[in-house]
């Protein structure tokens, strides 16, 4: 039978050779690692990633002949499936599913059928997105491929490879390059795979049994640069967009949030370039209105949907006692998980956006709107309507 915990997945990933199978080697020969099944994508003639899987795993699964981002997501999730009626019969035995990605993969699309497969996501749940990056080619990867950046981008955790192959100032420069597009996302170095995997592993925020500390450093906010102390000033109310927000009180204190239902404008477009990141954190001291938070984040979602990379937080709402915890890629949301063991001193939020081809400056504004209290945003509020700064 099923346990009721879900199984968390990490989305193993990171550019073409730069060594993600000889990091999966070593870790699933580490018993700290638990039983693993292992789905493993690559191009069809030229995959040869799965040979070099050198130790049986529990299972492991072979997706070939497309790119698990873009043409065979339907092949990830009957993969994923398959492999939960296999466990259900007691065929295959596995506490945790690692996903490889090819080297060109864009891992947001693969975040999205995780998050959006219903069946998926009440059995599994998201870990985190383990990105590896060559400390002798991820320079020119990053030059050359939008993809690269994307992959260092939406990481959790960065493993840095290769490092033997480089002198100290160049994996220096390196380094400092990763930290300017992803400042929230440790950095470990990996020499032929070696890594302790308690470093990659259980690392959401959202997951069952996650401490104050632990949900804390999953969301990172102290990483990134702060959005500007003074809030720019708030105009409202104005004729358009409008926006439906905060249905009527529900049993579920959460369920009033709509985590950004609305539809995304088209994506931008392309230009390789790993300046076209930006990200930004927010700390608020005192909680927030529903009905700002709602606004705000459906605003951000509609005008930037495809420009959010990905989103994480731990939000205080005004006359909910306890925070949430939630993440986001694009327009898609984990719903968002209560934290009723809060300390309940703390009542400071911490969210933190990654977007793409947003000016910093755009970005901090949308976040300072979380710092206003507008007279209009009164708790009885249904609908309102606002210009916003982005
Ligand atoms: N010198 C050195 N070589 C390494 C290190 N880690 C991996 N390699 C080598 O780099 C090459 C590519 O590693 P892989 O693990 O196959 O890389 P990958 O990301 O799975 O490659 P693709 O699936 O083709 O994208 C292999 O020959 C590895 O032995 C390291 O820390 N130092």
């Amino acid at each position: 039978m099923r346990p009721p915990a879900p199984i968390p997945v990490t989305l193993l990933t990171g550019f073409l050779g730069s060594g993600k199978t000889t990091l999966l080697n070593h870790l699933i020969r580490d018993p700290g690692m638990g039983r693993v099944a292992v789905i493993i994508n690559e191009f069809g003639d030229i995959g040869l990633d799965h040979d070099l899987i050198e130790e049986a795993t529990e299972e492991m699964v072979l997706l070939q002949s497309g790119c698990l981002c873009c043409t065979i997501r339907g092949d990830l999730v009957a993969a994923m499936l398959a492999l939960l009626r296999r466990r259900d019969a007691g065929e295959v035995a596995f506490d945790r599913v690692v996903i490889e990605t090819t080297g060109m993969a864009d891992p947001g699309p693969i975040l999205h059928t995780l998050l959006i497969e219903r069946q998926l996501a009440e059995a599994y749940q998201m870990d985190g997105v383990v990105t590896t990056a060559c400390a002798a080619t991820g320079p020119a990867s990053l030059d050359a491929q939008f993809e690269a950046v994307n992959q260092v981008a939406l990481a959790d955790r960065i493993v840095l490879t290769k490092t033997d192959l480089v002198t100290a100032a160049e994996r220096q420069a390196f380094e400092d390059r990763l930290a300017a597009i992803n400042p929230g996302a440790p950095r470990l170095k990996a020499a032929h795979g070696r890594v302790n995997p308690g470093v990659l592993f259980g690392i959401s925020g959202l997951r069952a049994g996650a401490d104050i500390d632990q949900t804390i450093g999953w969301v990172n906010a102290a990483a990134y640069p702060a959005q500007p102390k003074v809030p720019p000033p708030f105009t409202a109310p104005t004729s358009a967009p409008t926006y439906g927000l905060f249905a009527s009180p529900t049993p579920d204190p959460l369920a009033s949030l709509s985590l950004g239902f609305l539809q995304p404008k088209a994506p931008a477009a392309f230009n390789p370039h790993d300046s076209r990141i930006t990200s930004v954190s927010i700390t608020l001291d005192d909680p927030i209105p529903a009905n700002l938070f709602d606004m705000w984040l459906d605003t951000l979602i509609a005008i930037r949907g495809p420009d959010i990379l990905r989103m994480k937080g731990i939000v205080h709402v005004e006359g909910i006692p306890h925070p949430f915890a939630f993440h986001g890629v694009q327009h898609i949301f984990h719903p968002p998980v209560s934290l009723p063991h809060w300390p309940t001193g703390d009542r400071t939020s911490r969210i933190v956006v990654i977007g793409r081809d947003i000016p910093r400056d755009i970005l901090a504004d949308s976040l300072a709107v979380l710092l206003t209290r507008p007279a209009s945003l009164g708790p009885q509020v249904q609908t309102i309507t606002a210009d916003m700064p982005f």
